[in-house]
């Protein structure tokens, strides 16, 4: 990517641009917009860009304080929503101000969610710093936190004044971290962008690497399928779905795995098993079925999970937001980048999809846990 930021625009609502570049700090202040008082909430290992955004907005003669989130899933929690509302009471953050959301998608959505409700709407400005959360989870206005009823059953959309995708981010994390962001990369391929998946089979590990081309094309390939999704159906009234591809499974998974599972590793094992009812539904060629363990497997993302688990993953299934009158309703293909849907299946085809994921015995751990 040049040196020069690119911005997507989203034209949802209220639209806004989604800048990516290297090295955002003047275009982060600037989103502050006609502000006095700013409060950054952010991941414990952004405390030191935390510190630097306080500083740079405090030169601008903004009041900025900034607020530590728990790290990860941790942190998409209704005690921390509570928290921040009280540190925001505090500070007297008002309708004219700003909220800034750094870290990964667990921040992006738990500051959305505050910022959502403060006030009954607050702006806020997302600096996603995850691979996942800058090609998915910043862009879009999904916010939300997790109960013990579900994944996200708790949320809102609120959409933000900017989203600031500053690629330098990516080059303190964790590899493991940039494999799980690839699972939503790869779906985006699978479900709108076929060139994705050429590019990431061509190189996977170009594709992973932060400081190379590869992942910056990914990146705004996979905004630009975004901003056009939700741009056309915000609220997801229909077309929003196809972006939930893999992940009726992938939210049960997470639930039972009490969140401790990558949202990213989830999502993979999820695709694998819709591609498999897909398949199995004669809807979808054996050939773009077996490339998704293909294409997820050679970037290091699992495909499998425990034998015994379908049955409370079918009950945890039940609660998801795209069921209606208590029928299931799957994202699956027609082909590759045709996304459809499929109602009611019957159960022998859940179960029978789930052997493709099936596994017995000890189960992966490591890299998929937090
Ligand atoms: N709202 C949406 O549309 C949407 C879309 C996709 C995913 N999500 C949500 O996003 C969450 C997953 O996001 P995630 O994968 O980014 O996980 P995450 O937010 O838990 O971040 C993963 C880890 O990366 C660390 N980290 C973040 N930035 C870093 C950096 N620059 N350098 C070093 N470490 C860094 C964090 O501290 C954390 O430990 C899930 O809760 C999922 O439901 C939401
Ligand atoms: O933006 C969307 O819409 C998505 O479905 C993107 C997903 O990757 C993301 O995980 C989202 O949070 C899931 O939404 P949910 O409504 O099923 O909670
Ligand atoms: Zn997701």
């Amino acid at each position: 990517m040049s040196e020069n930021p690119v911005q997507v625009r989203v034209d949802a609502g209220s639209p806004y641009d989604v800048v990516i570049g290297r090295g955002l700090l003047d275009e982060t202040v600037a989103a502050a917009g006609e502000a006095t008082k700013a409060a950054i909430f952010y991941q414990p290992t952004l405390a030191e860009t935390a510190e630097a955004l306080r500083q740079a907005l405090a030169d601008k003669g903004i009041d900025a304080h900034r607020i530590e989130l728990p790290d990860a899933e941790a942190g998409k929690d209704l005690q921390v929503a509570g928290f921040c509302w009280e540190v925001l009471g505090r500070i007297g953050l008002s309708r004219q101000d700003v909220i800034y959301s750094l870290g990964g998608g667990a921040a992006t959505d738990v500051t959305g969610f505050v910022a959502a409700t403060w006030m009954r709407g607050v702006p806020v400005v997302h600096i996603p710093t995850t691979l996942l959360a800058m090609v998915d989870a910043a862009v879009g206005g999904k916010t939300g936190i997790n109960t013990d009823a579900g994944k996200n059953l708790v949320g809102s959309f609120h959409e933000p004044r900017a989203v600031i995708v500053d690629l330098v981010t990516l080059e303190t994390v964790p590899r493991n971290e940039i494999v799980a962001g690839m699972a939503e990369v790869i779906k985006t391929g699978f479900i709108a962008d076929p060139v994705i998946l050429e590019l990431v089979e061509k190189d996977p590990e170009a594709a992973l690497d932060p400081t190379g081309d590869v992942l910056p094309e990914l990146v705004r390939r996979s905004i630009e399928v975004k901003a056009k999704v939700v741009s056309a159906d915000l609220k997801e009234s229909s077309l929003r779905e196809i972006l939930n591809y893999g992940h009726t499974l992938a939210h049960a998974l997470e639930r039972r795995e009490r969140y401790r599972w990558r949202h990213g590793a989830a999502v993979s094992v999820g695709l694998i098993y819709a591609a498999e009812l897909g398949r199995l539904a004669g809807r979808l060629d054996d050939e773009t079925a077996d490339r998704h363990r293909r294409v997820l497997e050679s970037v290091g993302l699992p495909t499998s999970y425990d034998a015994d688990a379908f049955g409370q993953l079918l009950e945890y299934m039940g609660t998801d937001k795209k069921n209606r009158a208590g029928m299931l309703r799957f994202v699956v293909l027609d082909g590759l980048a045709r996304p459809g849907r499929l109602e009611a299946p019957d159960p022998s085809l859940l179960v029978a999809a789930y052997s493709a994921v099936a596994k017995e015995g000890p189960q992966p751990s490591g890299s998929v846990l937090l």
